[in-house]
């Protein structure tokens, strides 16, 4: 068994007087996809911040890629944050570009192929998208690294159904080919769920509960009723 990718112990971690994660403890293991689920607010954008460095724990132990986070291992994670935008006066094309000049572990044909498949027009200006081409945009920058951790906060927001099912098929596809780990966090659990190898889902700050997606679900019924339980309050899951 390989070690785990990301690893919190009794990580604590506030804004201000607000705790937001308490005695966080998770082990991601690697080469899978990972669903990170909760309700609003129950903290899974600070985790994945912290895991990037760009928050500071409280205290605890935070291991990411064998390195605490920071600089030394973020050019191995390719992350989209939650309320990501890209610069206006570039053409996909021109993204693309950058991305194969800048980024580590950018394939741009794979990056084009994506395009294709997920209905982007390489020659559109970004100023010029709407809010779902644009996620789409930012999810194919992402997707298109060969790098060992993928992070994608909410990369489904604002694009319609046609083309989440597209996306899905493309993060299936994609995942079989490779030997990355990929967390993603999201809503729109009823239709990702299939995509998930396994699944930590996180209240209030903390771990309530993980394991294989398929047991889970053989266990609890489906991802999307354990969440809506949480929201409402649920406890001893
Ligand atoms: N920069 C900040 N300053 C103060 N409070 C913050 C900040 N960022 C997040 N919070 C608070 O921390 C808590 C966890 O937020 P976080 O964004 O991590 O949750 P989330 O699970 O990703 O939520 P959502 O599903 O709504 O995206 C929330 O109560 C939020 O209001």
């Amino acid at each position: 068994m390989k070690d785990p990718v990301v690893q919190f112990r009794d990580v604590n971690l506030s804004y201000g007087s607000r705790m937001v994660l308490q005695d966080f403890n998770i082990e991601i293991p690697s080469q899978q996809v990972v669903g990170i689920l909760g309700p609003n607010g129950s903290g899974k954008s600070s985790f994945f911040r912290l895991i990037m460095g760009l928050n500071q724990p409280d205290d605890g132990e935070i291991a990411v890629l064998g390195h605490s986070p920071g600089w030394r291992n973020n050019h191995q994670i390719a992350y989209l944050p939650d309320r990501a935008r890209w610069y206006g006066n570039h053409t996909v094309e021109g993204a693309i570009q950058w991305g194969g000049d800048l980024l580590p572990g950018f394939d741009s044909m794979k990056a084009k192929e994506l395009a294709e498949w997920m209905e982007i027009d390489s020659s559109m200006r970004i100023d010029e998208m709407s809010k779902g081409q644009e996620a789409r945009l930012m999810l194919i920058m992402c997707l298109a690294r060969k790098v060992p951790l993928i992070i994608l906060d909410e990369p489904f927001t604002g694009i319609d159904t046609h083309s989440r099912e597209r996306i899905m098929d493309a993060l299936i596809d994609y995942v079989t080919e490779g030997e990355q780990t990929i967390l993603i966090s999201t809503h729109e659990i009823y239709e990702a769920e299939g995509l998930f190898d396994s699944v930590f889902l996180i209240n209030e700050g903390q771990v309530a509960l993980s394991g294989e997606a398929e047991l889970l679900r053989a266990e609890h019924g489906s991802m999307m009723q354990l969440v809506k339980k949480m929201s409402h309050g649920g406890r001893g899951l």
